[in-house]
């Protein structure tokens, strides 16, 4: 059975990055899919924006929608204080198997659970199976359809408060736009848009950040 793009990901950073080193294995990773194979994590030029905005939340509780091979994970986890946590949520059991490995190797996994499931099941468990509070930052990276369901679904289940941080990538490519129209015109969201590039690409994309008013 030959090998998925994702293992090749994988090997690559078992033979290339440094074991414990969350930066190497960002910048493995980017110099994979920039030279071999395109693949969709965030990348080094949206991840910068990812990381400013990180800063400034200072979170503790922070949630991911879409750990794919666990690039943007390693990335946040790198940046988080000791005592923070990251949930993240992946759909996809091979991707979840691949991402676990590179969290791992990262040496992140004290502050890194992947939650296996779709997002619609694991939001409303986040509370009493994972004793979730509120959420400090939430990073929507998953399937596009998914962020405005999503994002009602987290208000639902009463896990924003006053100044959570929701980020959402590839608001131009794919795009979101059910999201953009939803989350622009709700009264309870301040809006910021930074536009960069699709990772590893020459095409425009964006991301938003939506900030929760309570
Ligand atoms: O489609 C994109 N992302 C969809 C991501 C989907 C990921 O979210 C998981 N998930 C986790 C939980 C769920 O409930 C559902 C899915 C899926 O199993 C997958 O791992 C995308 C596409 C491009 N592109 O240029 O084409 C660029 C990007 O940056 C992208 O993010
Ligand atoms: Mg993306």
């Amino acid at each position: 059975m030959d090998q998925s793009k994702e293992q090749r990901i994988l090997n690559f950073v078992l033979q290339n990055a440094v074991r414990g080193d969350p930066q190497s294995v960002v910048d493995t990773i980017d110099k994979y899919c920039s030279q071999k194979e395109w693949a969709m994590n965030v990348g080094d030029e949206k991840g910068l924006i990812l990381d400013k905005i990180l800063e400034e939340a200072k979170p503790s509780t922070s949630l991911e929608l879409g750990t794919y091979c666990g690039y943007s994970a390693v990335r946040m986890a790198r940046l988080l204080k000791p005592s923070a946590r990251l949930l993240t949520i992946e759909f996809n059991p091979k991707f979840a198997a691949i991402a676990k490995q590179i969290i791992e190797f990262a040496g992140v996994q004290e502050k890194v659970k992947i939650l296996e499931g779709p997002s619609e099941e694991i939001i409303p468990q986040l509370k009493k199976k994972h004793e979730v509070d509120t959420l400090d930052f939430v990073f929507l990276d998953h399937w596009k359809e998914r962020y405005t369901p999503d994002t009602i679904l987290l208000q639902e289940c009463g896990l924003l408060r006053k100044g959570t941080v929701i980020l959402a990538d590839n608001i131009i490519c794919p795009g979101a736009p059910e999201f953009i129209n939803y989350i622009r015109n709700n009264s309870h969201f301040v809006c910021t848009n930074y536009p960069s590039h699709l990772e590893y690409m020459k095409v425009k994309d964006a991301m938003e950040k939506a900030v929760f008013l309570g």
